[in-house]
């Protein structure tokens, strides 16, 4: 059985407030995007995990494909599994990747051994692998709270835009980013601001990752700027960095940054 798992982008995220278990509360849409890994898992008579495409540090016990297994299997009675997962949404990206592989593979998980779980009992083993890990179970676009599990409906479809991801050379690890942010509360709602047309919503919606990161890596600002120049309508990074991307009315011409980033176009 072959699976896509799909990234994510951020569309505002706002750092609310940091929680007594070093996590911090935040408002997000998180709206899925047509870049992705693929996922095959089948039955065997030995447990293996394989990966190909991009490198992925840390190791493949480390993987968490392989924590979905250990942690579903404290539950439930599993088959042994032989996974490959071919890796091609870039890490460090704020593009949810690795999240998205977990709440794949515990679909998969799902479906090979009939093990009958509802989506609300999938998104519970999901918040448990990574805070963004629950959205991928349904993989609708949502408004997310707290840790950025929980989730509210967002009316948001961006299909008649032309939407853009470009990877710098660079890589964000999602905990410095946190430990870099400011929390702070009382910003609009983002459900209210999503309404705006999307040139306007420079002036509302905002990324608080943006700050301290751009101070970090100006390159990943550099080219925010870039795709504004090239005419989006609304560009920002995504999640924790270091993706950007732009939304646009038509394809625009970005080949001046394909030496530098890799473009990840009509997504
Ligand atoms: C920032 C966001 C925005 O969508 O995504 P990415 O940019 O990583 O894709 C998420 O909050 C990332 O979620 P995820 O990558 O699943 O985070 P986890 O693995 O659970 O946590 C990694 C580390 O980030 C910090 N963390 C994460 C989520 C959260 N709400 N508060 C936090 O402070 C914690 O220090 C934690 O140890
Ligand atoms: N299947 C996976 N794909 C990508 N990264 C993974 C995976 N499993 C574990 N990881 C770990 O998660 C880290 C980054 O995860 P990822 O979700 O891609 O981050 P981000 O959302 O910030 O881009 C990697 O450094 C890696 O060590």
């Amino acid at each position: 059985m072959i699976v896509f798992p799909n990234a994510k982008i951020n569309i505002g995220l706002n750092v609310i407030a940091k929680r007594a278990d070093g996590y911090h509360n935040l408002e997000t849409i998180f709206y899925p995007v047509k870049i992705y890994d693929a996922l095959e898992a089948i039955t065997a008579p030995v447990m293996h995990f394989a990966s190909s495409g991009i490198n992925i540090p840390g190791g493949d016990e480390k993987n968490l494909c392989i924590k979905a297994y250990e942690l579903v299997s404290r539950d439930h009675p599993l088959p042994r599994v032989n996974i490959h997962l071919h890796k091609h949404i870039p890490i460090g990206a704020g593009l949810g990747g690795g999240s998205a592989d977990a709440a794949f593979f515990l679909k998969q998980l799902n479906t090979l051994s009939d093990l009958n779980l509802s989506d609300d009992d999938l998104e519970n083993y999901a918040r448990q692998l990574g805070a963004d890990c629950a959205f991928f179970i349904r993989n609708k676009p949502v408004y997310a709270t707290q840790k950025g599990d929980v989730f509210k409906e967002a009316e948001l479809d961006l299909t008649k835009y032309y939407l853009v991801v470009a990877m710098p050379d660079v890589h964000v690890s999602t905990a410095d980013a946190y430990s870099g942010v400011v929390a702070q509360d009382g910003t609009a709602d983002l459900r209210d601001s999503i309404k705006l047309p999307v040139a306007e919503w420079k002036h509302e919606i905002k990324n608080d990752f943006e700050r301290s990161v751009f101070k970090k890596f100006p390159v990943i600002e550099d080219l925010k700027n870039e795709l504004y120049k090239a005419g989006a309508l609304y560009a920002s990074m995504s999640g924790s960095g270091a993706a950007v991307f732009g939304i646009f009315e038509v394809q625009p011409n970005l080949s001046h940054l394909e030496k530098s980033c890799r473009i990840f176009y009509k997504v």
